[in-house]
């Protein structure tokens, strides 16, 4: 019987969850805090932790990091407010299978836990994290918007290449799949594709998962392990999130990518790979170049072909098209027969801001055909947020402006910049680095942003 640990200091969630999933078959504990929840691990593995974001002692970031050490196989479905739903997008990029906004709703929710379960007893474990390979049913689509059509000529070129391709773009714009229609498309196709997310790769485990291991090459290396290149061997391995590996692995990485051989963890030998690299980052590695951060070598060698992803918004006529093939996919797997949208929903859908782009857009619609009575989806499927968009929260612009005087534009837009660093930082407890990811700017960027305002961390 698979187990599940549901993690949230509400305790009517608890028992709503444990009652369902119970009846559903499932072996199911609760906890009311993180401290609980990973102390409950420890001790007991489970399958599957569905955890509140915001608990009263950790954030569901820390929680989740913390989660994926213990043991880096289980899955995560965060529990989040649509307001979070930013927030819960990082989670996705450090590891959580997926998220689910309040209000809860049952079956939507087990729906993602089996598609997180199902993932997990997948022979290699799949979704991000630890090195995952291709899952089924995942159809590629191609939008309708110049820029789709754009994307879709570039992946017909390079893929039948060995060439490395950097692959940017936001979060949720669809990196992983262009990697994997990429491989699709190539001529290593009926070899393996493998996935790592080196942003949720845990510092003290990303060699190993890399490189893999030698039986005994440190404490809790039980038995030998091959790590993603080698399980990659014959076909392509994507990195995701490639700048936040560290100086070490960097050269380890160049030194693959130069003689296409790998040394494992603890191991003399050097084992040969055949893998094509294909990586991905949303943040602007050209800088973490200049910053030092990034190996200049590596970002060269990688950069032979560079692949762009834009933004959801700046592409409306994608948001009306994916809005209907994500309908049509939620219909199949809920069992429902919804048509469409009315005019009003599709008007919002264009106008809305789309942080988490093509995923945040599936999972607004998948919730809305849940929600839908009739034949069309109406603003009342959709949640608050969407229809009214707290413009304050983020932009920073949440103060009175005070028309008596002269107003000056420069000194309203630096007031702006200068609420929206302070909230941010406040959200992410002073971490720079994520308050620079959130706010869209590099480090550097933001660090002379803090000396212009004067804002002490
Ligand atoms: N071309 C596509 N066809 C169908 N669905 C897509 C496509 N691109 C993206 N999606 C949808 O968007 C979701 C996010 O895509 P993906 O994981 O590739 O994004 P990403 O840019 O790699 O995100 P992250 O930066 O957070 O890792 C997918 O799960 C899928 O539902």
């Amino acid at each position: 019987m698979e187990k599940i640990l549901v993690v949230d200091d509400e305790q009517d969630i608890c028992t709503l969850l444990k009652r369902y999933f119970s009846k559903k078959g499932y072996e199911v504990e609760t906890v009311t805090n993180g401290e609980l929840a990973l102390s409950f691990l420890k001790k007991n593995p489970v399958d599957l932790v569905i955890c509140d974001f915001k608990l009263p002692d950790y954030s569901g970031l820390e929680i989740l990091q913390k989660i994926k050490i213990i043991n880096p196989k289980t899955q995560v479905i965060i529990i989040t407010g649509y307001s979070d739903v930013r927030i819960a997008v990082e989670a996705l990029k450090k590891g959580a299978f997926d998220y689910v906004t309040k209000p809860l709703y049952p079956d939507e929710i087990l729906l993602t836990a089996q598609r997180a379960l199902g993932a997990k007893s997948q022979p290699t474990p799949a979704k991000k994290g630890i090195a995952t390979t291709s899952q089924p049913n995942q159809e590629y689509v191609i939008g309708l918007s110049p820029q789709s059509k754009a994307i879709q000529k570039h992946i017909d070129l390079i893929a039948p290449t060995d060439m490395s391709v950097i692959i940017l773009g936001e979060t949720g714009t669809g990196k992983e799949y262009v990697a994997k229609a990429i491989h699709a498309k190539s001529k290593r196709a009926a070899q393996p594709f493998v996935a790592i997310d080196c942003g949720a790769l845990p510092q003290e485990l990303a060699a190993s998962e890399l490189f893999g291991h030698e039986k005994g090459a440190f404490t809790g290396a039980i038995a030998e392990k091959k790590g993603c290149f080698e399980q990659a061997n014959g076909g392509t391995l994507f990195l995701d999130e490639i700048g936040n590996l560290t100086y070490e692995n960097q050269i380890k990485l160049l030194r693959v990518l130069q003689e296409q051989t790998i040394k494992k963890v603890g191991g003399v030998k050097d084992i040969k790979v055949d893998v094509r690299v294909v990586v991905a980052t949303n943040e602007n590695l050209k800088q973490a170049v200049e910053s030092g951060e990034f190996r200049e070598d590596i970002y060269h060698r990688l950069n032979e072909f560079r692949i762009e992803l834009s933004p959801l918004r700046a592409r409306p006529v994608d948001v009306v098209y994916f809005a209907k093939y994500f309908l049509q996919q939620s219909n199949q797997q809920l069992g429902k027969t919804v048509e469409g949208f009315d005019e009003q929903v599709l008007e919002i859908f264009k106008s809305y801001y789309w942080y988490g782009n093509l995923r945040e857009l599936g999972n607004v619609v998948k919730r809305s055909v849940l929600l839908c009575q009739g034949k069309l989806i109406n603003t009342s499927c959709l949640p608050a947020e969407i229809i009214e968009p707290d413009l304050t929260v983020d932009i920073g612009l949440d103060m009175p402006i005070d028309v008596s005087k002269p107003i000056s534009l420069k000194a309203v837009t630096q007031e702006a910049e200068k609420r929206a660093i302070l909230e941010v930082l406040k959200q992410t407890k002073n971490n720079k680095t994520k308050t620079a990811e959130l706010l869209d700017v590099d480090r550097k960027t933001l660090y002379n942003k803090l000396s212009q305002y004067d804002i002490q961390t």
